[in-house]
């Protein structure tokens, strides 16, 4: 593998999740793979689910691993095309990552966008710049557009957790004071689209996603018909694709509380982490029995675990 950077990257996500699975029973099992082979972290973003559960994953493949916050502790990298660099922007990402390239035998990177100009973030130029500029694997640590790390994980949890062939699963939108990207959303929406799931995502008018993503799912925009019987219920604020990156709705009514989790068939709750809590969802949905968020965030060791022991064994 190459790179992995969207859930098309494997044959079938299906049974890539199924081998995380079976790597969560034994994580230490290829402890040596990775041995004298490096694992370098690019953050452009903050993170504490991706950088830990990724670092943790390498060391149990027996990788060195180094970690750069390249906006806090390094050059400022600069991503666009022929722009006169007098900014304070000291490195382009040209330079930058060939030279990573050299120290690394894969590469993560974590990029996200800007949320202002559609055309540029969904051309995903960052992280598709790296793996063109570099002769390493390139992991997605979250791209502009897509977070299929996440994604993974949350398909590892459904699996986990679904006790029906087809469960009923629910993308959620829910209210935020930032504009957030779209990225989880996509990834999630592209992962079950490819899973045994049925998939429905509701949101105000004008938070469409942009239908690529979208697929089979069927869009719901009444929030409490979309959750009746529902098996699982994926909260997540996104910013407007449409009238890109806005903040159209800060809409109390679409927090996840009780009262709509007591119209599913017992639903489990996810989310990817960080969550505003008594923003997205009430304290009592996310501290109930039927919260899954913790065993999530656990998946996603076991799930860049198993990009990083494909990537090592195709070295
Ligand atoms: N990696 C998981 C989510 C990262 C990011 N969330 C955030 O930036 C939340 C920040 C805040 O709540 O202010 C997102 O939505 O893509
Ligand atoms: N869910 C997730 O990616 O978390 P971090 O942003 O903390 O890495």
């Amino acid at each position: 593998m190459k790179k992995y950077t969207t859930a098309y990257d494997v044959p079938n996500i299906n049974d890539f999740a199924d081998k995380a699975l079976e790597l969560k029973k034994n994580p230490f099992a290829f402890d040596t793979l990775g041995k004298h082979k490096t694992l370098g972290l690019i953050f452009f973003n903050p993170s504490l689910r991706t950088r830990l559960s990724t670092q943790k994953a390498a060391m149990s493949l027996g990788m060195n691993v180094i970690v750069m916050n390249v906006d806090g502790d390094g050059w400022k990298l600069e991503t666009e095309e022929g722009v006169i660099m007098d900014s304070d922007k000291a490195e382009h990402i040209k330079d930058a990552f060939p030279v990573i390239g050299q120290y690394c035998d894969i590469i993560g990177v974590r990029s996200f966008p800007s949320l202002k100009d559609r055309e540029a973030d969904y051309a995903d130029k960052v992280i598709n710049d790296i793996v063109k500029y570099t002769s390493v694997p390139v992991v997605s640590l979250e791209s502009a557009i897509r977070h299929p790390l996440q994604a993974l994980a949350d398909l590892m949890t459904i699996k986990e957790l679904s006790q029906k062939a087809k469960p009923k699963v629910v993308l959620t939108w829910a209210p935020h004071p930032r504009a957030l990207p779209q990225a989880v959303s996509n990834s999630f929406a592209e992962t079950m689209n490819l899973a045994d799931v049925e998939l429905v995502i509701t949101h105000p008018k004008g938070y469409e996603l942009n239908p690529e993503f979208v697929g089979n799912a069927r869009v719901v925009y009444d929030q409490k018909e979309a959750f009746k019987d529902a098996d699982f219920i994926y909260a997540k604020n996104w910013s407007s694709y449409n009238d890109y990156g806005q903040i159209l709705s800060q809409d109390k009514s679409w927090v996840v509380d009780e009262e709509k989790m007591a119209l599913t068939n017992n639903a489990h709750f996810m989310h990817c982490l960080p969550v505003r809590r008594n923003v997205i969802v009430t304290d009592g949905v996310i501290d109930s029995p039927q919260s899954a968020v913790i065993q999530q965030a656990g998946n996603r060791e076991f799930a860049v675990q198993t990009v990083l022991k494909e990537m090592l064994e195709n070295l």
